[in-house]
């Protein structure tokens, strides 16, 4: 394939996603009053400034608080604004503003990550750049009501698209280096041509399944790439830790040759997805965590660059400096008479200003020498473009939920850093749900599988994963297959194993026929309890779906906010959840999922009071986790025999497989059956294997409320 030719596509397909999402964003926040934008959980409104200091980086924190005449609690109303969000802090319009208004008062805001989100405040880190202008000080001074709005992420837009330049700069030069020369199929992967020895491996996870063991041994012996292919549950994570200590403390060599240890870098395209391998890896392992203290886990934090750098000697002499900024941006944002004002103001900040430089000058040579000692070092796929590793040589980058990242993404960890990388192993699940794409662009956007048609094929498409189009390139043989799941009864499992995996998957015994009786705690015996699969069929027409969503014309806007929802379905959910519970299963246990945003909507109001610990959420979001017990509403259901967003298999399949030891779908077997193949022959498994049930609108409706205390 050729190179130039693939990132100029890259380019010309980032460029159309990110105009996407822009327009869709910005779209959305000049059209919808701020009350929408809470209610689509871009906004927080009704905030006054609580407090100001300097975080990690030189970073100012600016913590908000709800105004006080407002809310009457404190707490700052429902809204879903999340830690790690990036947000402009603004003074909030009035409702009669003009247009004009709110653009001076956007531009008189300021850009920063949302840091913490309390009950009753808010912590927004704005980094020094974005604070040249005094933004801050602007927002703090100007004694009005302020508001915080989400912003559409273009930073990360701006790595990737650095990233496919260098690859284009290096196509046009006429080729790079035998990995990237092994990534577009213009060498064969040494293992595919020469086979490789079966090593005898001492292990550090005893445990590690045979097929677990052998995506370890292959990944060790393939010099360039190994992929890693691990259905639901099946010990993606467990398998490259194996991996990753294996690859630091190599065992010497059959002469008796101390081996080298490999110096790895470590990414995924999700914060939760790096953290979850942090907290698994050996305390003792020398390993740094990069990236926004705001986005961490907190028990991350301690083996982050913030800490890390603090505890070391150099870092007391930069905690100095933070002390001497601090004492300064106190003098300057007291209030009443000892305000600062006139010159000596505009000097106190131009001072805090070179303070900022001071800093991360100084910083920046301590967190090289933290670096630098670490064996291991894990950050997001996007930031392992930051500064704080350009300079750094790995041997070994590992991707993990490699099939949920862009391709451009997995370029930055291998051409950001300082060059030389020569293997790459990415561990993921291509029957998994790819990269959220808002672009419609090339033959790929319909909902099927992200794969290439053709191996030289150059992808026309952001949802093809670099997972699946080494795949293409190379063949099944460069992969490894981990085939034994850890989470799914056996009957939940068996039709996306027959279906996606080749019925290749296994149920471990410890899971194979575990139930919601065999749990822990004491769990009632009935018809639900001791189904692994129920299927509650509402084929028939008389539980018809809505449509709801905002009355906006605009396009855009009611793109993002048309929904699709199903009263009664959602009245059947919270019927079969209240059974559930009834029996004893513990609310924290169950979790539904439905593909319509519109629906988690409906179904949350339903059992938000009844069953608060039940958790409601949307397929998309739920990817990567599990519950005992599992409720889908499958929403659709109309004479047309449409079904929108269900055709996408991927979608069906993680939500299928989030399930434990129970499965209850419920849905129209008719409009969804409709459709040919998968989901067709998923409505005649259900029909056949599961327990079938068929509702009755009447008792549906009749008593249901009283029963439920349902709030509407
Ligand atoms: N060899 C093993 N023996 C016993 N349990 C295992 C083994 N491998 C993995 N597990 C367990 O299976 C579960 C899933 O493992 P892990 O989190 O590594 O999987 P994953 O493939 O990354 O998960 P997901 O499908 O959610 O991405 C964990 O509870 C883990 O402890």
């Amino acid at each position: 394939m050729d190179i130039a030719d693939f990132s100029t596509t890259q380019l010309a397909l980032l460029t159309a996603e990110r105009n996407a999402d822009i327009t869709q964003q910005t779209t959305l926040i000049s059209q919808l009053p701020p009350t929408a934008l809470v209610r689509h959980g871009l906004a927080i409104t009704n905030l006054l400034p609580a407090s100001q200091r300097t975080g990690f980086g030189g970073r100012t924190i600016l913590e908000l608080e709800p105004d006080n005449a407002i809310v009457s609690d404190g707490k700052i109303p429902p809204h879903g604004v999340r830690q790690g969000d990036i947000v402009r802090v603004e003074v909030q319009p009035g409702g009669s503003a003009t247009k004009k208004e709110k653009s001076e008062l956007s531009d008189n805001g300021v850009e920063g990550v949302v840091h913490r989100v309390f009950e009753g405040r808010i912590a927004v880190s704005v980094s020094p750049k974005s604070d040249d202008g005094g933004g801050v000080d602007r927002v703090l001074t100007a004694g009005k009501r302020l508001w915080v709005v989400k912003l559409a992420n273009e930073v990360t837009f701006s790595r990737m698209e650095k990233t496919m330049g260098l690859l284009k700069g290096i196509g046009e030069s006429g080729g790079g280096s035998g990995l990237v020369d092994v990534l577009f199929g213009r060498r064969t992967p040494a293992v595919l041509k020469s086979g490789y020895e079966r090593e005898d491996i001492s292990w550090f996870d005893g445990g590690l399944n045979d097929s677990q063991k052998e995506a370890v041994r292959f990944a060790l012996a393939s010099p360039e790439v190994a992929l890693i292919h691990g259905p639901p549950g099946t010990g993606k994570t467990q398998t490259l830790l194996e991996l990753i200590l294996q690859l630091v403390t190599p065992p010497p060599s059959s002469s008796g040759e101390p081996a080298t240890p490999k110096k790895i870098l470590v990414c995924g395209p999700s914060n939760i997805s790096v953290d979850n391998i942090v907290l698994r890896l050996p305390a003792a392992l020398p390993i740094i965590r990069l990236g926004h203290p705001a986005r961490l886990l907190p028990r991350v934090l301690e083996r982050s660059l913030d800490a890390l750098t603090r505890t070391s000697e150099a870092g007391e002499i930069v905690s100095d400096v933070r002390r001497e900024m601090d004492d300064l941006l106190s003098k300057l944002n007291a209030a009443g008479k000892s305000r600062i004002k006139g010159k000596a103001r505009k000097d106190g900040w131009s001072q805090v200003r070179d303070l900022r430089g001071e800093y991360r000058r100084r910083e920046d040579k301590c967190v090289t020498e933290v670096v630098r000692g670490s064996k291991v070092v894990l950050c997001t796929l996007h930031g392992a473009g930051s500064r704080q590793i350009l300079s750094e040589r790995f041997d070994v980058v590992i991707i993990d939920e490699g099939s949920q990242a862009l391709e451009a993404q997995c370029w930055i960890p291998l051409l950001m850093t300082r060059g030389g990388v020569q293997k790459l192993v990415i561990a993921g699940d291509p029957m998994q749900l790819p990269p959220t794409i808002k672009s419609v662009t090339g033959s790929m956007s319909a909902p099927v599988l992200d794969k290439p048609a053709h191996k030289t094929e150059v992808p026309d498409s952001l949802e093809v994963t670099l997972f699946s189009r080494l795949l293409t390139l190379h063949g099944e043989g460069i992969k490894r297959l981990l085939n034994t799941q850890y989470r799914m009864h056996a009957d939940i499992m068996a039709f996306p194993s027959k279906e996606l995996y080749g019925g290749l998957l296994i149920a471990h015994e410890s899971v194979k026929e575990h139930l919601l009786t065999t749990l822990p705690y004491e769990v009632q015996e009935t018809e639900d309890t001791a189904a692994p699969v129920v299927f509650i069929d509402t084929q028939g027409g008389e539980f018809p779906e809505d449509v709801a969503g905002d009355p906006v014309k605009s396009k855009a806007v009611a793109l993002a906010s048309e929904s699709r929802s199903n009263l009664l379905e959602a009245r059947l959910v919270a019927l079969h959840v209240k059974a559930l519970i009834d029996a004893g299963v513990r609310e924290g246990d169950v979790g539904v999922l439905t593909p319509y945003n519109a629906q988690v909507a409906l179904i949350s109001k339903f059992l938000r009071e009844a069953y608060p610990g039940v958790e409601v959420n949307s397929v998309d979001s739920f990817q990567g986790r599990e519950k005992e017990a599992v409720v889908i509403s499958l929403v659709r259901s109309n004479e047309k025999r449409e079904t929108g967003f269900l055709k996408d298999v991927r979608r069906i399949n993680v939500a299928v497989t989030r399930a434990r030891r129970h499965l209850c779908v419920v849905g129209d077997s008719e409009t969804v059956g409709r459709e040919r193949g998968f989901l067709r022959r998923w409505m005649e498994w259900l029909g056949d294997e599961a327990v079938v049930r068929y509702p009755d609108v009447g008792d549906v409706l009749g008593g249901w409320v009283a029963g439920l205390n349902v709030v509407e």
